[in-house]
């Protein structure tokens, strides 16, 4: 820790607590990632997918890890500094963001899960505290759950926080996959339309309810294996039909609308990939390079090797039209009774501070409250320096 200058802390996740600090040898300012666990030995650090990840990701619109050490078997990520989150820009706000703003971040968080998806990762746990921005940039961080792709299912530690959680998690599937992180990013995206979440449940099973509440409960049509899945946990969902998205985040365009209904899908194949998201019509105008992006990679919306452009704008476009036409308004919804998101009054930050991580226990039920972290004194005595160890040096 010698080579740094600590400033104050940043940050305070379940995992670690995330310091600004300055490397004192070049004067730049990072953020340090000081995980809550101690850490015994560098093969367990190693082994650690927040390591294994980010260590083969470059991307501009993902956070880069510049350091990893262990001292006093306290393990520091040291990370590229970052202005703020989405949850931090979102909170304190009265005035709505421009569609142009929405559109700007999250076609950039696309291009970001593209090129993760691509290298074979998802990362399970989206949400706005994860995506941080500096100026007109917005990257991804917080690989602490990103799984491989190719790794073997079952998958059933803890995952993703739960309003942002897909329906195929919550219903305790074993072999869900990148298309988790597509679902995060439609809760999201309408989010930062109304800055009020659209899935706020207060429990497992009251996020299924809002979550039919608004999309409409799933049916043999519309997603089989979810109904498989409900049924192999005993699990009944609460009858609702849909509710057209433009009811609740009025201040969407209809492409804003249409992307989001098709973000939040039930099924997890009918969702766009990420690379689809960007050919979405939303993205039409977002030819715009942020400044700080330019010297380094040009954002274009060229198809992946092996699919052309014209073939895979035709997918999207099916793809497109069917999330539409199956979003029609219903005449049940009353305008006099808004939406439970609007009403519920939560305090997110207490709602985030009691959030369950995902326990597949077969059962619909929220996990005991995270106890709160609190980093030791700044004038603690100073520790030896027992181990350390710098394997990356970007
Ligand atoms: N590179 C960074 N620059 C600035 N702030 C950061 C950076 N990385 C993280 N933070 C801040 O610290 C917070 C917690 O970081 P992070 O999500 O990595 O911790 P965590 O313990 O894994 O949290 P979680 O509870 O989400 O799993 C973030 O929401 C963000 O506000």
């Amino acid at each position: 820790m010698d080579k740094y200058t600590i400033i104050k802390e940043v940050g305070d996740g379940t995992f670690g607590s995330v310091w600004r600090a300055i490397n004192k040898q070049i004067g730049e300012v990072v953020a340090i990632k000081k995980m809550k666990r101690k850490y015994y030995s560098w093969e367990e650090c190693l082994n650690l997918r927040e390591v294994k990840s980010l260590r083969k990701m470059s991307h501009p619109n993902i956070v880069k890890l510049k350091e990893v050490f262990r001292e006093n078997d306290i393990l520091y990520f040291v990370f590229e500094y970052m202005e703020c989150n989405l949850y931090q820009l979102m909170k304190d706000r009265l005035k709505l963001f421009s569609e142009t703003e929405v559109r700007n971040w999250c076609f950039q968080v696309f291009q970001g899960l593209a090129y993760m998806h691509r290298r074979g990762y998802f990362h399970r746990d989206l949400k706005p505290e994860n995506l941080l921005v500096t100026k007109d940039v917005i990257k991804i961080a917080d690989f602490g759950l990103a799984r491989e792709i190719n790794s073997q299912p079952p998958y059933t530690e803890y995952v993703s926080t739960r309003w942002y959680r897909a329906p195929e998690v919550l219903l305790q599937s074993s072999t869900y996959g990148s298309a988790v992180d597509m679902w995060a990013m439609g809760a999201i995206m309408a989010e930062l339309f109304t800055l009020r979440p659209l899935f706020p449940g207060s429990s497992e099973a009251d996020e299924i309810y809002k979550i039919c509440s608004v999309m409409g409960s799933p049916t043999w049509n519309s997603w089989a294996e979810g109904l498989k899945l409900a049924n192999a946990i005993n699990y009944q969902f609460p009858q609702f039909s849909s509710i057209h998205l433009s009811v609740l985040i009025p201040s969407a365009s209809e492409d804003a609308i249409s992307l989001i209904t098709s973000l939040c899908s039930w099924d997890p194949c009918k969702r766009p990939t990420a690379l689809e998201a960007l050919q979405h019509p939303f993205f039409q105008s977002c030819f715009y390079v942020p400044p700080s992006l330019r010297p380094r990679t040009a954002v274009t919306r060229t198809p992946p090797s092996g699919e052309t452009k014209g073939a895979l704008e035709q997918k999207s476009a099916r793809r497109y039209s069917r999330a539409t036409s199956n979003s029609k308004p219903t005449s049940n919804y009353s305008s006099a009774k808004p939406h439970a998101a609007f009403v519920t009054g939560v305090q997110r930050k207490l709602e985030m501070n009691n959030q369950d991580v995902y326990k597949s226990d077969k059962s619909l039920k929220s996990s005991p409250k995270q106890p709160r972290y609190r980093p030791p004194a700044r004038n603690s005595p100073s520790k030896l320096l027992d181990c350390f160890i710098r394997f990356m040096q970007m």
